[in-house]
């Protein structure tokens, strides 16, 4: 379980946002929605621990995040996986040796270890023939998918998208929400999707996280979220052309 506690974050007079809380459960996926700049990518690197808040915390099965020594958040980090935004694979490397750089930095698995892992990881993506391609020959969807398979191969827990369906067409976009779906439901993890997508809210969100204002404006089911009257909310997805 993630708990997100009275977070407040600026850069220098730049208020992010401020006295942010709410929790993810286990199994849970949110969706942080929210318009460009409102710190959806800040609020993810805070859970990561790649930014620390000027007040609040961040409880990771009750670990107090900005309380644990190098050693011990290091040991958290390993039980998250990452998909970053444009997939931020190594450009110099393959598509085996990008999945398996993971193994490599965090474990010391055997060769023959690592080969078994990385092939499973790629076939749940169904990049199994794509092993030996370069980063450059892939395109964009297959970029996502390798992103993928990285963010599992440490077999985390918790896996945080950072827009995993930008820059997609509707069909490749559509299949990167299945994947998300099956993973969450498949091997049972925990999420936080940070998307501008409405689509891939729907289909891939249990809960919304709507961050606007300086603050956490809404949360709430995605239940919820079809009967609600918030103004801003409701602003917020009729811009983006989406019924809800
Ligand atoms: N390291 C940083 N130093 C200074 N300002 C930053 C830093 N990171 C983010 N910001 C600022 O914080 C605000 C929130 O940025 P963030 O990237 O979280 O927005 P976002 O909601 O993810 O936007 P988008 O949807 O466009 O990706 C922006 O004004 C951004 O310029």
């Amino acid at each position: 379980m993630i708990e997100i506690q009275n977070l407040t974050k600026s850069f220098d007079d730049l208020l992010v946002w401020e006295d942010v809380s709410f929790s993810i459960d286990d199994n849970e996926t949110v969706a942080v929605i929210g318009r460009s700049g409102c710190g959806k990518s800040v609020l993810l690197k805070h859970i990561n621990a790649l930014l620390t808040p000027d007040s609040g915390k961040v409880i990771i099965d009750g670990k107090d995040l900005f309380s644990l020594d190098y050693v011990d958040q290091r040991k958290l980090r390993q039980e998250f996986g990452i998909l970053f935004q444009g997939s931020a694979l190594f450009d110099s490397i393959n598509t085996f040796e990008n999945v398996a750089f993971p193994l490599r930095y965090f474990t010391d698995r055997s060769e023959a270890e690592i080969r078994e892992r990385v092939m499973h990881c790629l076939e749940y993506v169904n990049l199994q023939d794509a092993s030996d391609k370069e980063t450059s020959e892939l395109s964009g969807g297959m970029r996502k998918r390798v992103g993928l398979a990285r963010a599992i191969v440490l077999e985390p827990k918790y896996i945080m998208y950072d827009e995993p369906t930008s820059g997609l067409d509707p069909q490749t976009a559509d299949e990167i929400n299945g994947l998300i779906m099956s993973m969450a439901q498949g091997l049972n993890i925990t999420s936080v999707v940070i998307t501008h997508d409405m689509h891939s809210v729907l289909k891939v969100a249990d809960k919304v996280a709507f961050l606007d204002k300086h603050k956490l404006s809404w949360f709430g089911t995605v239940d919820e979220m079809r009967r609600t009257d918030h103004k801003g909310l409701l602003e917020f997805v009729t811009a983006s052309e989406y019924q809800l």
